[in-house]
């Protein structure tokens, strides 16, 4: 623009100039070769017109040339003002719009007239300060280019380019502004960065970016993103070696070998890689390559890089979650939110027998084995639809219209808004474990021997029949049975022969009472019966008849026809007791009555007995404090020998010194003691304070002075070797055996087993001698007096009482010390009272005598007392 404005300067003045010079030389020099070529002065000015003629002819023409080329120049620069593109402005140095063309005319939307008023001022908007700086920068003289906004006529403003110089013009200052309407380029700007910007973010969402490697020079570039996803900083080159650092020896054989196939034969690749990133994170990626080619020849490779690591996790995910649903063992369905079967796994094709194809599409009813009912359902949805969470047991129905017991649980997934897309069904068959179950609790709750419920359920139905009678204001019975000595048979038929009686007897008391009414085995040869719903106790003393009676009939076993009856205790509620086991203990009690009023009978239970209950729970708590609170003495009463009337025997008796009921007679307390097994300490005691006595007495009155002592059947049931510590004990004290005497009871003899055998062998091979007490009130039998070697019999006092001579206790009497004295046994006589008594028995031979006609029992002072002479 500078050239050529300087170039149109020169030639403004060169033109002119040698414009000038020629005409002078012109007619100088045509006036000359006039003058020399014409002599006559008329031809000369003839000459001189026609040469001036052809002057302006020439000047004419050359006049004619010089406009025509301005107006050539002249039109080309105004195709080229008003065809361009962009307005340009011509202001003076005070910013007076000199000149626009038209397309500036358009831009800011004035007339040519109004623009021909116009200052660069009112182009630009409201906040623009200067005006000048808006135009044109310092950068004179080379121009400047910058982006700004400029002003519409109707006061809207645009975003422009301008191209802004100085330029000087007939030695005046002007600025040229060439303005470019940029508003759409910097729309497409904005949108392209728009679109940029969100390639960024999805590529970061994606975690995917690009890379490049031009194959000629080993350079690459990778995106932002790529360079993140390995964790490093972006820059703009990197290396192949760079980007293949990352790799692990495998991946990196991998990814090597797939780029020299891209490098050598243009060959894409699509790989899935495990990195290590910068930062030490283990990533899965996936590399695409895709090599540019041209004429053949591969320039670049280019691709997309993507973090596949939560993919991959997802997928393994996946994976575990197939392997789990094919091979779990327990059956899967999954429904959608319809009920609509989508998908079964192979458990619940082994456990229904229907396969996948045989079930998707169809409901879970499918299943369905109508033993739930619509309540059951309904409960579930209820549920299900609440928590989404359901858990039971369900009864179902496989393909072969088997029924199985399952436990299913529910889940229910749901999508971000809540609604119900799935429902996942677990389940196991727990028929077997119902079966076991069912098992366990019937062996838990019944009688294996009799199928009878057993003490537990008893417990249960008696607790529910409480209940019912009181809700209907009705009573019940509890009824307590105990056979009568059972024991005998299963001694003599055995013990198989003896179940099979108590099943019948079960049967029996099945047929005797109601459906209603609960029979029980508790255990042993003892039944209890519940009589419910009661509103009239006569009814229980008919049941209890029929129940006796039932048992009056002979039971068959084997070949034998054998007699049981039964001895039944009877309490009613709520009268004798308002808790369960409370009736239990008062029938219980009642039964021991019935046993001990002669068995094969019933009994109620009374207030008395009750009260005699309570009367031996006390005394029972205060016997344990008996021992150690040295509570016991022993008495002694002399044994005299009938014949010489000397005492060289006594018996040793228990007597209880309570320290607020004072003396208590052992026939209240031995069967207590014997009950609560504290017999055995007793026992110990008896023997050991017996011992140190005898001892005494043997240095104080006769050498071979002996001491009988009682031994209760439980002491030798408890305590299988507890005659060898006596034995060993006379043995310590240089005590001779026979110092002590064990008196044991005609029930011992009758019920012994091995282990008594054994003890009463124990003592007989020590030497300790054996009395049996109470000769004559059981059924002792002879063999077991010679089995045993029993040193004495004790003739019970009941028939010394009613001695007489010719009496028929005096032919008992004569005849068991014949007996007895033919088996090589001693006899004493107890009770005696009267001298006639001591006489008859002395003259029939009895050896030794007790009772009050000589001595009552003593303690041990009176008694030595009584022996001095
Ligand atoms: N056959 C058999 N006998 C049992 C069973 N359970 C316990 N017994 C026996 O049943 C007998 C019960 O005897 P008791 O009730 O104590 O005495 P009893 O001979 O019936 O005499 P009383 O009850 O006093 O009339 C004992 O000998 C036990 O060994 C069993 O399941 N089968």
């Amino acid at each position: 623009m500078k050239l050529f404005s300087r170039k149109l300067r020169y030639a403004a003045i060169r033109i002119p100039l040698i414009y000038c010079v020629f005409a002078v030389l012109w007619i100088m020099a045509s006036d000359q070769t006039l003058a020399l070529l014409l002599p006559e002065a008329a031809s000369i000015t003839h000459f001189q017109t026609l040469k001036g003629l052809l002057f302006i002819l020439l000047t004419a023409a050359l006049l004619y040339h010089l406009i025509h080329r301005q107006q050539l120049l002249a039109s080309r620069y105004n195709s080229l003002t008003v065809h361009a593109n962009d307005s340009i402005l011509l202001f003076d140095h005070q910013g007076k719009l000199v000149d626009a063309n038209d397309r500036a005319l358009r831009m800011y939307g004035y007339t040519r007239d109004q623009m021909q008023h116009i200052h660069a001022r009112q182009l630009l908007p409201d906040a623009a300060s200067d005006w000048r700086s808006c135009f044109l920068a310092e950068a004179q003289h080379n121009g400047i280019i910058f982006e700004s906004e400029h002003k519409h006529a109707d006061g809207s403003t645009f975003s422009v380019e301008v191209s802004a110089c100085l330029l000087k013009i007939g030695g005046s200052d002007y600025i040229q502004a060439i303005v470019r309407d940029i508003t759409e380029r910097l729309r497409v700007v904005e949108k392209l960065r728009e679109s940029e910007q969100l390639l960024a973010h999805m590529s970061a969402i994606a975690h995917i970016g690009g890379w490049e490697f031009d194959v000629e020079t080993g350079i690459g570039s990778w995106t932002r993103e790529v360079a993140h996803i390995h964790g490093v900083e972006f820059k703009d080159n990197i290396s192949a070696e760079f980007g293949l650092g990352f790799y692990e020896a495998e991946s990196r054989e991998k990814i090597e070998a797939a780029i020299q196939q891209a490098i050598d034969h243009g060959k894409p690749y699509d790989l899935e890689l495990e990195l290590v990133t910068a930062r030490g994170i283990r990533k899965w990626v996936r590399t695409v390559c895709t090599p540019h080619i041209i004429d053949g020849r591969v320039l670049k490779l280019q691709g997309s890089f993507q973090d596949i690591s939560d993919r991959k996790v997802a997928e393994d995910k996946m994976r575990l979650a197939t392997l789990v649903f094919e091979n779990s063992s327990e059956a899967i369905m999954v429904v959608d939110a319809e009920s609509q079967i989508l998908s079964v796994n192979p458990a619940f094709t082994e456990m229904t027998g229907y396969t996948a194809q045989e079930v998707v599409g169809k409901t879970p009813k499918i299943l369905a084995s109508g033993k739930q009912d619509r309540k059951f359902y309904e409960e579930m949805w209820h549920l299900l639809d609440s928590n989404g969470k359901w858990q039971g047991e369900v009864w179902n129905r496989r393909k072969n219209g088997e029924s199985y017991a399952e436990w299913l649980t529910i889940d229910t997934i749901y999508n971000e808004h809540g609604e119900v897309i799935r429902r996942v069904a677990l389940f196991s068959d727990i028929t077997k474990n119902k079966q076991n179950q069912e098992v366990i609790w019937r062996q838990a709750n019944f009688d294996q021997l009799t199928g009878l419920p057993n003490r537990r359920m008893l417990h249960d139905r008696l607790n529910q029949e409480i209940l019912k009678a009181d809700r209907n204001h009705q009573m019940l019975a509890v009824l307590f049975l105990d056979l009568d000595r059972f024991k005998e048979v299963n001694d003599t038929y055995g013990h198989l022969m003896g179940d099979q009686l108590l099943q019948e007897s079960a049967h029996r008391l099945l047929h005797s009472v109601r459906e209603c009414d609960t029979v029980a085995r508790l255990g042993g040869d003892e039944f209890v019966v519940i009589l419910s719903g009661l509103q009239d106790k006569d009814v229980v003393q008919d049941i209890a008849q029929s129940i006796l009676k039932k048992f009056d009939t002979p039971f068959q076993l084997d070949n034998d026809l054998t007699h049981v009856s039964v001895s039944i205790g009877i309490t009613i509620y709520p009268e004798d007791g308002n808790a369960g086991e409370v009736l239990f203990k008062n029938a219980d009690q009642a039964m021991y009555v019935a046993k001990n009023n002669g068995r094969n009978r019933y009994s109620y239970f009374t207030a008395s007995m009750q009260a005699h209950a309570q009367n031996r729970m006390r005394l029972s708590n205060d016997l344990h404090l008996a021992l150690p609170g040295q509570q016991f003495e022993l008495y002694y009463q002399p044994i005299v020998e009938l014949a010489t009337g000397q005492v060289h025997k006594a018996e040793a008796l228990l007597r209880w010194q309570h320290p607020t009921r004072g003396m208590i007679p052992p026939d209240n307390f031995i069967p207590l003691a014997e009950e609560t097994g504290l017999i055995v300490d007793i026992g110990n005691w008896v023997f050991y304070e017996a011992a140190r006595q005898v001892k005494r007495l043997q240095s104080l009155h006769h050498a071979s002075f002996q001491i009988s002592i009682n031994k209760s059947p439980v002491q030798f049931h408890n305590e299988t070797h507890g005659h060898e510590a006596w034995i060993s004990f006379l043995l310590m004290n240089d005590l001779p055996r026979q110092s002590i005497v064990v008196e044991i009871t005609e029930g011992l003899l009758m019920h012994t087993d091995e282990s008594i055998s054994a003890q009463l062998l124990g003592f007989r091979d020590a030497g300790v001698q054996v009395a049996l007490d109470d000769f004559g009130t059981g059924y002792s039998s002879l063999s077991y007096l010679k089995k045993f070697d029993i040193d004495y019999l004790k003739i019970d006092r009941i028939f010394v009482r009613n001695l007489s001579r010719n009496s028929s206790d005096m032919a008992l009497c004569e005849a068991i010390v014949m007996m007895a004295h033919k088996l090589d046994i001693k006899v004493i006589a107890e009770g005696i009272e009267t001298e006639e008594q001591r006489e008859l028995l002395q003259q029939i031979g009895c050896d030794f005598g007790q009772g009050y006609l000589f001595s009552p029992p003593l303690p041990a002072p009176a008694f030595e007392a009584y022996l001095r002479p």
